[in-house]
């Protein structure tokens, strides 16, 4: 459920009319951040308390005094007296006890040795249409941003990043630039808009058990395990290849070979049961030796020839090339069972003179995966789109085009299918940001579809575990954002499955 500022304060107003109490909510909420922290952070290190005066320094004071107890050395920032804190926080601060450092700025952290982590505990809700950052808050986050930006630390925002409206998602001239945030019970609409992509980073949601439902935007859903685990096929005992499926993919060309293995990848590693990729005749000799053992690879005078064998859903474009555009369209025309159309296979419908009309007229359902720019060619030309969101533009697409589920990448990653709830992915990092990303997903989501999801949960499934196995990637193996290869997506994807079995944020 997605809510307001001021939904979420009735809503706690609501609760607190119940018998709820205040204090309770705050340790549900720490006890929550500290799991966060363990999940991205396994190591611990120096963990540096930025604290306003009210109930959201609340929240990271429960968390500190829990990751203190596992180790972790606790730094603190105030940005007022001590004096200033709000009831409830002020006990936590006791609480906390001492043994920790107090810094007046977080310039004396600048040569910290290890892993330093910085939480955001400056202001939450409460600072809803209260105007710009003031005084020591707007203070303390020049810091903050300074020390990310120089000292490459880690920010986690609690609730909201200091300075964002809540509400529209604009950040303030002073607004806290995450790396996670964590945010508690319910996911403030602003935290999705296109200008806090940057303030915000990494979404986690933090349920409360007491601020469960209520009012809110119910046609936009945020991607969290708990909800997707229930989307992946429990397998019987008597499972065979035959019934996880079959993909095909139409993928590679001169110069762009690699893109066929790394979407077959994804499709073996997603759970298919059984992977052909389709190969033009000259280009076999090159291809087959690159593939997984695993995967069969048919040559074929030309890629129509797929339409002959029995698939369950076809995946077609990583990586082919602009000269194969007339067979794509071709196929389009005939294919009965689901198409994942991305990269080239896009851009040959982006060329065909009738564009989007060709698109209505697929018979298949297609899961249609473009960048920005590849959905900026889709839609070159149709005028209404160009000042929409990225989340408008995803639904507006939907709704003209029943047979298509759109997955629009980016670092936010939305899903839209007509009569489906708006889905905005959480997972991924920008260590994701290189070439051969979006073909392991297209594999991955038509294994998915070939295991008997339908194209839009494939979508929210796919683009979920992706995004988890790069964080994988990095949390547990030994690679970094810089280093990260679609290669490491792919051979993450177990632990992204097992990450989502144990419904990790
Ligand atoms: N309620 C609960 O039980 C639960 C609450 N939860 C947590 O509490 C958070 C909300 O806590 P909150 O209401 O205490 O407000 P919070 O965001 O900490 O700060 C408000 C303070 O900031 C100040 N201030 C405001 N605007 C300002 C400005 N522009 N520039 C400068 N200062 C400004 C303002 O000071 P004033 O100006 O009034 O003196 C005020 O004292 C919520 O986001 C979540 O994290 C969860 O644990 C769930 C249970
Ligand atoms: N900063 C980021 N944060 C999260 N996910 C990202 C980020 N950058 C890229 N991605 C993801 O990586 C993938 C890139 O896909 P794409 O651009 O099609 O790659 P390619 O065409 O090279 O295979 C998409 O799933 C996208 O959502
Ligand atoms: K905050």
């Amino acid at each position: 459920m997605m809510v307001t500022c001021e939904q979420m304060q009735r809503l706690e107003e609501s609760a607190f009319l119940r018998g709820v109490l205040a204090k309770d909510l705050m340790e549900e909420a720490g006890v929550g951040i500290a799991k966060v922290v363990q999940q991205f952070f396994p190591q611990t290190g120096a963990l540096v308390l930025c604290l306003g005066k009210g109930n959201n320094a609340g929240d990271a004071l429960v968390a500190a005094r829990i990751l203190k107890e596992r180790g972790w050395q606790i730094v603190v920032r105030l940005a007022y007296a001590e004096k200033d804190f709000k009831a409830l926080p002020a006990a936590h601060w006791k609480a906390l006890g001492g043994e920790f450092k107090i810094v007046n700025s977080l310039v004396e952290l600048s040569d910290e040795r290890g892993s330093v982590v910085v939480m955001d505990g400056l202001i939450g809700i409460g600072g809803v249409g209260r105007g710009a950052l003031r005084g020591g808050l707007a203070d303390v986050v020049l810091e903050i941003n300074a020390l990310r930006e120089r000292r490459h630390v880690e920010v986690m925002a609690l609730d909201l990043p200091s300075g964002l409206d809540g509400n529209t998602g604009v950040p303030g001239a002073c607004c806290v630039r995450a790396d996670l945030t964590i945010t508690i019970a319910c996911v403030k609409v602003g935290l999705l808009a296109d200008a806090a992509v940057n303030h915000v980073g990494r979404l986690v949601v933090v349920p409360l058990r007491e601020l469960a439902d209520g009012a809110g935007d119910a046609d936009a859903v945020v991607l969290l395990s708990n909800r997707l685990l229930s989307k992946l096929p429990r397998r019987d005992f008597d499972f065979h290849k035959g019934r996880a499926g079959r993909v095909g993919i139409v993928a590679g060309s001169r110069g762009m070979l690699g893109a066929a293995v790394l979407s077959a990848r994804g499709a073996l590693h997603g759970g298919a049961g059984l992977v052909t990729v389709y190969v033009r005749e000259e280009m076999y000799a090159l291809l087959a030796p690159m593939m997984p053992v695993e995967v069969m690879v048919k040559p074929v005078p030309n890629y129509e020839v797929c339409l002959e064998d029995r698939l369950d859903v076809l995946v077609i474009g990583p990586g082919l090339g602009r000269m194969f555009a007339e067979e794509v369209r071709a196929i389009l025309k005939k294919v009965a069972v689901p198409v994942v159309l991305d990269a080239d296979g896009i851009n040959a419908m982006a060329e065909s003179d009738a564009r989007l009309d060709f698109l209505g007229e697929v018979k298949a359902r297609v899961l249609l995966t473009p960048h920005p720019g590849e959905m900026a060619r889709l839609v070159t030309g149709a005028e209404e789109w160009k000042c929409l969101s990225r989340a408008e533009l995803a639904r507006e697409f939907a709704e003209r085009f029943p047979n298509v589920q759109l997955l629009l990448k980016g670092s936010r990653t939305v899903i839209a299918a007509k009569g489906r709830a708006l889905a905005f992915n959480t997972t991924g990092n920008p260590g994701m940001a290189s070439g051969g990303m979006g073909d392991v997903l297209s594999g991955l989501c038509g294994a998915l579809i070939a295991q008997g999801l339908d194209g839009y949960d494939a979508a929210c499934l796919g683009a979920w575990l992706s995004g988890r196995s790069a964080e994988l990637a990095i949390t547990h193996g030994e690679v970094s954002q810089e280093s990260l290869t679609a290669g490491d997506v792919a051979a993450n994807l177990g632990r992204a499955f097992a990450s989502l079995k144990a419904l990790d944020f």
